[in-house]
């Protein structure tokens, strides 16, 4: 029997960091959708250089060969013209691994994918420098489970395949909550670092304080009614402490949204605010704040798709 093969489909940040870090333990393909040098260099947290030769495809030339696992790991609005770009390519039964942040489309391609669906929750932080080089920022805890409850014995046994591999992983059967849980930490801290191009630091010091505060009390509100509890519980109180806690725990950072408005990237507003407002929406609730900043993304977004102004 062939070994069996992970593919790891989205050579950005995340794919390249888990594809370094499996390799060690399974085979690996690392699938994009343009051509990537083979040799690829992980920097770790401790600050040590490891090159790994690795095995790169094209996602419009895919192997032959049947994927024991697949993790998508492109950006939440990438995922579903990726997943539509593999389906094609792999027989029924394969399981399919999300590792995006929101919670948009992973309700959506738990239903589509024809095999078991797990969604991954990450504390990871990575970054890429170059073609050839990516940077684990920082360790952080993976959480692993189905939206629909099942598939826990896969959880697990990934769960112990990421943990060997330098990612250490839990399989959950909460998979939801711990979703919603980065969700609204995300919702709370992306949209204003970057409006205001800040670190998430500078989100202590006024005028940003009372910012924050807003956001998360539109966020308690909304998660309260759709029944998502802070860890350890609490309520308002508990979400403040969540959100505050990782502001403090990642006061240096430039936060994702803020890097990909700078680089002139589309952010993941869809999937971080859009679930919040629909969450709203559905409980009635007025949350004005989420909806400013959703909307001022939106109206960002379609100018990034604008043809330039002729000159
Ligand atoms: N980076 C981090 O520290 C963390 C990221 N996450 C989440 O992980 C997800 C990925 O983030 P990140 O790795 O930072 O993002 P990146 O932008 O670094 O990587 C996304 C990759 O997906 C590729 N891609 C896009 N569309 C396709 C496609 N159709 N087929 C194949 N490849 C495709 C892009 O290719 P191309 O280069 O051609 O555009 C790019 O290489 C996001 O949802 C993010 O929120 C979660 C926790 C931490
Ligand atoms: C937690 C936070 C805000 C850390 O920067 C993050 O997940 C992000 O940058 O998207």
């Amino acid at each position: 029997m062939p070994p069996a093969t992970h593919w790891i489909v989205g050579p950005g940040a995340m794919g390249r960091l888990i594809a370094l870090r499996l390799a060690d333990q399974v085979p690996v393909t690392l699938i994009g959708r343009r051509r990537l040098p083979a040799r690829q260099t992980l920097v770790t947290p401790e600050g040590d250089t490891r090159i790994a030769p690795l095995a790169l495809e094209r996602i419009d030339a895919l192997p032959a060969d049947i994927p024991t696992m697949v993790h998508l790991t492109t950006k939440a609005h990438g995922s579903e013209a990726a997943h539509a770009a593999l389906a094609a390519a792999l027989p029924d039964g394969v399981p399919l691994v999300l590792w995006q942040n929101g919670f948009a489309c992973q309700p959506r391609l738990t239903e589509q994918h024809r095999g078991p669906v797990l969604c991954a929750s990450t504390t990871e932080g990575a970054h890429v420098q170059g073609d050839d080089r990516v940077t684990h920022a920082g360790h952080g805890q993976t959480f692993l489970g189905a939206l629909d409850g099942r598939h826990a014995r896969l959880a697990s046994s990934l769960a112990q395949t990421l943990s060997a591999a330098g990612l250490p992983a839990e399989a959950v059967d909460n998979i939801h909550v711990r979703l919603w849980r980065k969700l609204a930490v995300n919702a709370a801290i992306n949209p204003l670092v970057a409006q205001f191009a800040i670190r998430n630091g500078q989100l202590r010091d006024r005028p940003f304080r009372p910012m924050v505060e807003r956001l998360i009390a539109e966020v308690a509100a909304t998660l309260t009614a759709e029944g998502i509890t802070p860890p350890g519980g609490g309520g308002l109180e508990g979400w403040r402490k969540l959100v505050w806690q990782v502001v403090e725990a990642t006061a240096t950072n430039r936060a994702s949204m803020l890097q990909d408005v700078q680089a002139g990237r589309l952010t993941e507003h869809e999937a971080i605010l859009a679930p919040l407002l629909a969450a709203a929406s559905r409980h009635r609730l007025s949350v004005p704040c989420l909806a400013w900043h959703l909307h001022d993304l939106r109206r960002r977004a379609a100018a990034l798709a604008e043809p330039p102004a002729a000159c």
